[in-house]
C-alpha cells in the first residue's frame, strides 16, 4: 500500500478524498434513467434491467412461492446464523424507541413528542457484485420495529437468503429491480411498484447518487450510504494480520472502496504491507480488493493527536482503533459512522451479526449523518395540551410576542379564550 511519511496538514484534503466518480458526471447518466422510469413505469424498469443487469423480468415482483420456497435452498446452518443475527440486531434496535416523556415547561403547559413509523418506506438491498442479504436485516428490523406499515424491497438479486431475510423482517413486497432504476420506481411509483415516502439502503455510485437526485424531489432518503470504507488506527499493541484482513474485508466491496491506515509505527506499517500481499494471494475477490488497495494508503504521522485529527478530518465510514486504551481514544473522535475498540472487533461483525447497523455515511458524510437507527424510520409528531390556568399565564407572553410581530391574529386566538365574549 502507498505509504505517505508526516503529511503536513495543507496536504490532508487530498489524503482524505475518495476514489468516486465526478458527482456531475454519474448524475448526468443517472437522471435518464430516473426520467425513464417516471415516464415508461413498468416498461422502462424491464428495459433498464435489460440493459444494465442483462435480465429480462417478466413479473418485477418476486412471485410468492419463491418468497415461501426460498428456506428450503438454504442450508441450516447459514439460516441459524441469520436467525441469530436477527436476534442480536433486533435487541440492540429495539432499545433505540424512547418512550415519550411528557414535560410540565410551565404550570398547565405540557409538552411531548409521540413516534410515529413513516407509513411507506423502501429498502434498497445491493446485489450487484455480491448478494447483500445482511442488509435485510439491517434495514427490515429497525422498520418493524418502528412500526411502519408497508416495506418495499428493491433489488437486482434473486439469492434466496434475500428472500428468506425479507420474510423474516417482515417486507410486505420485494421486487427483483436494482440500481438506480429500483431507486426511482420506489420513489415515482411504477404500475407495479408504490410509490414510497422515504428510501433507505446502500449501494455503488448509481444507486447513491440516485437517492440524492430523488431526494430534490421531496422523497426523503435516509443518507449518501456508498462504497465501503475503512480506516484503522494502530500501534505497536495492533497484530499486523489482523489490521491486514479488516483492510481487506471492506477493500474486497468494490473497485471503488478504499481504506486507510494510520499509525504511529514505521514498523507496524511495515508488517501489515507484507500481511496484504500474502493475504490478497488467495482472496477469491483478489481483482476487486487490489484495485480497492491501489485507492487507497497508509499514513505515518507523528502523534496520536495528529492522528485524531486526521481521522477527524477523513470521516469514515467505519473506524477500527487497534491502540492501547481504544475506548479513551475513541472518546476524541467527533466523526465517524462506527467505531470497532481493541484487537478483538473485526469490523465484519458489525457487518453481519453484533448488532449495530451497518448501512453508514461515507465519502466523509460522517460529518453531519448519523447511520440507519430505528429513529430513521420514525417521524416524532409533537403534542402539547395547555389547561385554562395555564394559559392565564402563557397568553399575555405569547401575546406580547405576537404583536410584536405584527400578528394580531396570533394575538387574537389568545385573547379571545383569556377575555371570554370581547370579541
Ligand atoms: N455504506 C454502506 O452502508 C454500505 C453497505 C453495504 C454495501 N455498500 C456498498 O454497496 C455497493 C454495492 O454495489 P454493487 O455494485 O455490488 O451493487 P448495487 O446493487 O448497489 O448496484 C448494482 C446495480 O447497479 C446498476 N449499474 C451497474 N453498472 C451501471 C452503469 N454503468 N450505469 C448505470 N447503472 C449501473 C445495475 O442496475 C445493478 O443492478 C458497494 O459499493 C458496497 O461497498 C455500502
Ligand atoms: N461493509 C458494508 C457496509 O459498508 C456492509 C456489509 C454487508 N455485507 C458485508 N458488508
Ligand atoms: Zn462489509
Amino acid at each position: 500500500m502507498k505509504t505517505i511519511t508526516f503529511p503536513p496538514r495543507s496536504e490532508w484534503p487530498g489524503l482524505v478524498a475518495r476514489p468516486v466518480q465526478d458527482a456531475g458526471d454519474i448524475e448526468r447518466k443517472v437522471a435518464p434513467i430516473l426520467e425513464q422510469v417516471k415516464t415508461q413505469g413498468d416498461a422502462g424498469v424491464r428495459e433498464l434491467a435489460l440493459r444494465f443487469d442483462k435480465v429480462e423480468l417478466q413479473s418485477l415482483a418476486f412471485p410468492e412461492e419463491e418468497l415461501a420456497g426460498a428456506e428450503h435452498k438454504l442450508d441450516d446452518s447459514l439460516k441459524s446464523a441469520i436467525r441469530q443475527a436477527y436476534d442480536n440486531i433486533f435487541r440492540f434496535h429495539k432499545g433505540q424507541l424512547q418512550p415519550a416523556e411528557k414535560i410540565e415547561t410551565m404550570p398547565g403547559v405540557t409538552c411531548w413528542r409521540r413516534s410515529v413509523g413513516i407509513e411507506k418506506v423502501g429498502i434498497y438491498i445491493p446485489g450487484g457484485t455480491a448478494p447483500l442479504f445482511s442488509t435485510v436485516l439491517m434495514l427490515g428490523i429497525p422498520a418493524k420495529i418502528a412500526g411502519c406499515k408497508e416495506v418495499v424491497l428493491c433489488t437486482p438479486s434473486d439469492h434466496p437468503a434475500i428472500l428468506y431475510a425479507a420474510r423474516l423482517a417482515g417486507v410486505t413486497k420485494a421486487f427483483r429491480i436494482g440500481g438506480a432504476q429500483a431507486i426511482a420506481a420506489l420513489a415515482y411509483g411504477t404500475e407495479s411498484v408504490p410509490k414510497v415516502y422515504k428510501i433507505f439502503g446502500p449501494g455503488n455510485q448509481y444507486v447513491t447518487a440516485a437517492k440524492m437526485l430523488v431526494n430534490k424531489d421531496g422523497i426523503a432518503i435516509d443518507m449518501p450510504a456508498g462504497p465501503s470504507e475503512v480506516a484503522v488506527y494502530a500501534d505497536d499493541t495492533a497484530v499486523p494480520e489482523f489490521v491486514a484482513a479488516d483492510l481487506l474485508s471492506q477493500a474486497e466491496h468494490g473497485p471503488d472502496s478504499q481504506v486507510l491506515l494510520v499509525s504511529t509505527s514505521q514498523e507496524l506499517i511495515t508488517a501489515v504491507d507484507q500481511c496484504l500481499d500474502i493475504q490478497l494471494a488467495d482472496l477469491p475477490r483478489k481483482e476487486l480488493a487490489t484495485q480497492s488497495i491501489g485507492n487507497s494508503q497508509a499514513i505515518l504521522v507523528q502523534s496520536e493527536e495528529e492522528a485524531v485529527d486526521l481521522l477527524n478530518a477523513y470521516a469514515a465510514e467505519h473506524l477500527i482503533l487497534s491502540v492501547a486504551d481504544a475506548e479513551a481514544v475513541s472518546e476524541k473522535i467527533i466523526n465517524a459512522g462506527s467505531i470497532f475498540l481493541g484487537n478483538f472487533t473485526p469490523e465484519s461483525c458489525g457487518d453481519y451479526a453484533s448488532g449495530t447497523n451497518h448501512t453508514l455515511p461515507t465519502n466523509g458524510y460522517a460529518r453531519q449523518y448519523s447511520g440507519v437507527s430505528v429513529d430513521s424510520f420514525v417521524k416524532k409528531i409533537t403534542v402539547q395540551h395547555i389547561t385554562e390556568q395555564g394559559l392565564q399565564t402563557l397568553g399575555p407572553i405569547v401575546e406580547t410576542m405576537a404583536l410584536a410581530e405584527s400578528l394580531h391574529g396570533h394575538q387574537r386566538a389568545v385573547a379571545v379564550r383569556n377575555e371570554k365574549g370581547k370579541f
